[in-house]
């Protein structure tokens, strides 16, 4: 029979529902209220559901399987796995040619392989797919339209797959309210044992065990809320569970071998009082279940979609004042981790930046055995291993969007026994890593790279590693904190020369923890084989982030704003150099020293800048500033010219040419070079829409750019502001900005 053609609102003009339950009653309902298909028939072993079906309105007939089937172009099988043979066989004969066949059971390998053996292989228009949603509940009555409201739905199309015919289901599922995945055949029946199904068969378990016991009773009576919420799923429908954990059976067997191995791990630790185990265990597992969603975007069901897109809407003008501390220093917060963790006895940190790239140092290191307490309110207790007692992670570290945790993990992962992976978001895996695997592959590191030297980064263990001398070609901190922290493993002396000073941090904190580092000019050298001892850190309130509010109160008339504790490390400081050269009006004040860092109060005042000739060698002192200096040129009177610069085409965006773009967007004109930008202040900014490529600090600068603007400015892809300023918004509009933050 030819297709019948489609209407353009509709998708399906005749859906056959094989099994009338929750799920394919749900389904229908959910169907029917998206408008996008047309009447449904029922096919189920029970007549009395197939009558309640449609004394209810959820179908409009039913008949025996080939009856509805015929001249169905969509045909969903909904019964329990193990009966999707026996349907498949009797379905067969009245299936039309151009009809979708799917299904919505919990494992898809033995889906595939039922159709496979009935039908002598797959067809174009076979998807099977699974709806990531159920209840306890059973049968039609229980069903509902919203059951798959923002639940997932995975389809699994085979490899040569009719697009037409998925693109049909995913606008069918979408419409019943669902978000589609698409993943393969075995990684979901993988990811599903380990999701779902193993959840279920300790639930049903623990509950067994104690009905079992002799006081059971008494045992539910006291059973408090914690039992009743992990217990829910025991009261599923046996029958599914009993076909899913037999048609599962491989990849449920390999995950219950590995919980079990765990649990006799957590058994051993109460036996023999090993508390430093339990603490180790349960801290990692409180920390995955608080970032769960996060990160399920670096696992589980694998999707960029989990993160939700977030933009800026700012309207213009506003003036900037308040008394401020703006969160942590990301790079000190980063290494206080490490050195943390590499470090004996326990090491106490406060002003932790909570913020994604700082949190994913933290969770990697937990990954790899290191017990760690906190955040809370900035606190982090950090227990150190010492310099050997990294374990091998269980897979790979997944360190989002952080340049910087990717490159020093480069050097500290390439010495130690065990093989290691460093993997990372769209915007790190396009950054160039070449530049740390090829000095460390001089100390004796075998790293694998993708093309181009970009991540994943394959670490092999087990290599013993020389010291080298290495004249850097780049001013990098990040390359030289990874040289430094591969020398503390290395033979002998690693030495690293930079070709203009960058951020010390690594090299005051390895000596707080009384690990000595020599300095000889440009050069900063350790000598491998000694230990750390853990201690106390303060982290200052990150200049980086300050300097979106040094910009704001410079350029916003009526502006009078104190920052309070700021990072004031000289190879820092060319934010606050660069804006008084332009004419700002900053004091420095309650200058002291905590922790070996400098640390300062900052007064800033609106002020008349002036465009200027941006001296080279304060380039690597202000490098994540120049979004935000870019923004104050605009506003400056005169040209504000820039060389020297080019690292910042490699930073989570190409920041010279996604600026100029974004500036031109809001109706400033600006030459780019390939080392630099050539900006003239005084033109106005009209407003528009900034594309911030989902660069943190593009996204922020055009925040601080709406002081100045004469018209609205919306910044898309703003997600990632979470990276390093965790609560930008709230503290911006505390300030005076006219900013609000849009989900979705
Ligand atoms: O070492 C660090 O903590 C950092 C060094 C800089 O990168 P480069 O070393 O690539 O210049 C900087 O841009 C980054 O935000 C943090
Ligand atoms: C470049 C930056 O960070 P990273 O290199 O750590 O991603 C930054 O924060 O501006």
């Amino acid at each position: 029979m030819p297709a019948e053609p489609v209407s353009r609102s509709m998708l399906f003009q005749r859906v056959a529902i094989i099994g009338l339950g929750l799920i394919g009653g749900s389904m229908v309902l959910a169907a029917k209220r998206s408008g996008l298909v047309g009447s449904v028939v029922a096919a189920d072993s029970s007549p009395d559901e197939l009558a309640l079906g449609v004394e209810l309105g959820v179908i409009d007939g039913y008949g025996s399987i080939s009856e509805v089937v015929k001249g169905a172009d969509l045909v969903v099988i909904a019964v329990p796995v193990r009966a999707t043979r026996v349907v498949l066989e009797q379905l067969r004969p009245s299936l039309e040619e151009h009809a979708v066949l799917t299904d919505v059971g919990s494992t898809k390998g033995s889906f595939v392989a039922a159709v496979r053996d009935i039908f002598g292989g797959c067809g174009p228009r076979v998807i099977p797919g699974h709806p990531i949603a159920g209840s306890e509940k059973n049968g039609v009555s229980a069903a509902k339209a919203t059951l798959f409201d923002d639940h997932k739905v995975i389809l699994t199309p085979l490899p040569d797959t009719d697009e037409d015919a998925l693109q049909r289901l995913t606008g069918l599922w979408e419409g019943c309210g669902a978000t589609v995945l698409t993943m393969d055949v075995a990684r979901h029946d993988e990811v599903l044992a380990a999701t779902s199904h193993l959840p279920h068969l300790i639930a049903f378990s623990l509950v067994d065990t104690l009905a079992g016991e002799d006081q059971n009773m008494e045992i539910f009576r006291y059973a408090a809320g914690g039992f009743r919420d992990f217990t829910r799923i025991a009261a599923s429908d046996p029958v599914m569970w009993h076909d899913i954990f037999l048609t599962n059976r491989e990849a449920v067997l390999r995950v219950i071998d590995h919980f079990t191995e765990d649990l006799e791990q957590l058994r051993r630790a109460i036996d023999t009082e090993d508390g430093a185990t339990l603490l180790r265990v349960f801290s990692r597992a409180r920390a995955a279940r608080n970032h769960f969603s996060k990160m399920l975007s670096g696992q589980a069901y694998v999707t960029d979609m989990s993160q939700k897109a977030v933009s800026f809407r700012l309207q213009p003008g506003g003036s900037i004042t308040g008394d401020i501390r703006v969160p942590g220093d990301k790079s000190i917060s980063h290494r206080s981790i490490m050195l943390g963790a590499l470090a004996d006895g326990v090491t106490e940190v406060d002003g932790f930046l909570e913020g994604e790239d700082s949190l994913a140092t933290l969770q990697a290191f937990r990954d790899m055995g290191v017990t760690i307490e906190g955040p809370d309110n900035g606190h982090v207790r950090i227990h150190g291993v010492g310099i050997d007692g990294l374990q091998a992670p269980r897979g790979p570290l997944y360190l989002g969007n952080s340049g910087t945790a990717m490159r020093l993990f480069a050097g500290l992962l390439a010495a130690q026994p065990f093989d290691s992976e460093l993997t990372g978001d769209a915007s790190l895996s396009r950054r160039p890593m070449g530049r740390v695997a090829d000095p460390l592959r001089a100390m004796g590191a075998v790293i694998d790279t993708a093309e181009g030297g970009r991540p994943p980064l394959k670490i092999r263990g087990g290599r013993k590693l020389s010291g080298i001398h290495y004249d850097m070609p780049v001013a990098s901190a990040q390359v030289k904190s990874c040289l430094l922290l591969a020398g503390l493993y290395a033979d002998g002396m690693t030495s690293v020369h930079e070709p203009a000073p960058t951020r010390d941090h690594t090299e005051r904190m390895l000596a707080g923890f009384g690990y000595h580092v020599h300095r000889d000019g440009a050069t900063a050298s350790v000598v491998g084989g000694a230990r750390l001892t853990g201690g106390r850190i303060d982290v200052p309130a990150d200049i980086s982030s300050a300097a979106f509010y040094l910009v704001a109160a410079s350029i916003a008339e009526g502006s009078d704003l104190t920052l309070r504790h700021v990072g004031m490390n000289p190879t820092r400081t060319g934010v606050i150099n660069i804006l008084k050269m332009m004419g700002a009006d900053i004091t420095v004040f309650n200058q002291r020293e905590i922790g070996g860092e400098p640390v300062a109060d900052l007064q800033v005042r609106s002020a008349v800048l002036r465009g200027i000739d941006i001296p080279e060698d304060q380039v690597p002192l202000a490098i994540d500033e120049f979004p935000v200096l870019f923004v104050a040129a605009t506003c400056a009177r005169g040209r504000t010219i820039l060389r020297g610069a080019e690292e910042l085409r490699v930073k989570e965006s190409d920041r010279i040419q996604v600026m100029a773009d974004g500036l031109r967007a809001v109706g400033v004109e600006t030459t780019v070079t390939p080392d630099g930008i050539v900006i003239d202040g005084g033109q106005t900014i009209t407003g528009g829409d900034v594309d911030s490529h989902g660069d943190h600090r593009i996204a922020m600068s055009f925040a601080v750019a709406s002081l100045r603007a004469t018209g609205e400015i919306r910044v898309n892809d703003c997600a990632n502001v979470a990276t390093s300023f965790p609560g930008f918004v709230e503290l911006a509009r505390q300030t005076g900005i006219f900013i609000e933050a849009e989900e979705g």
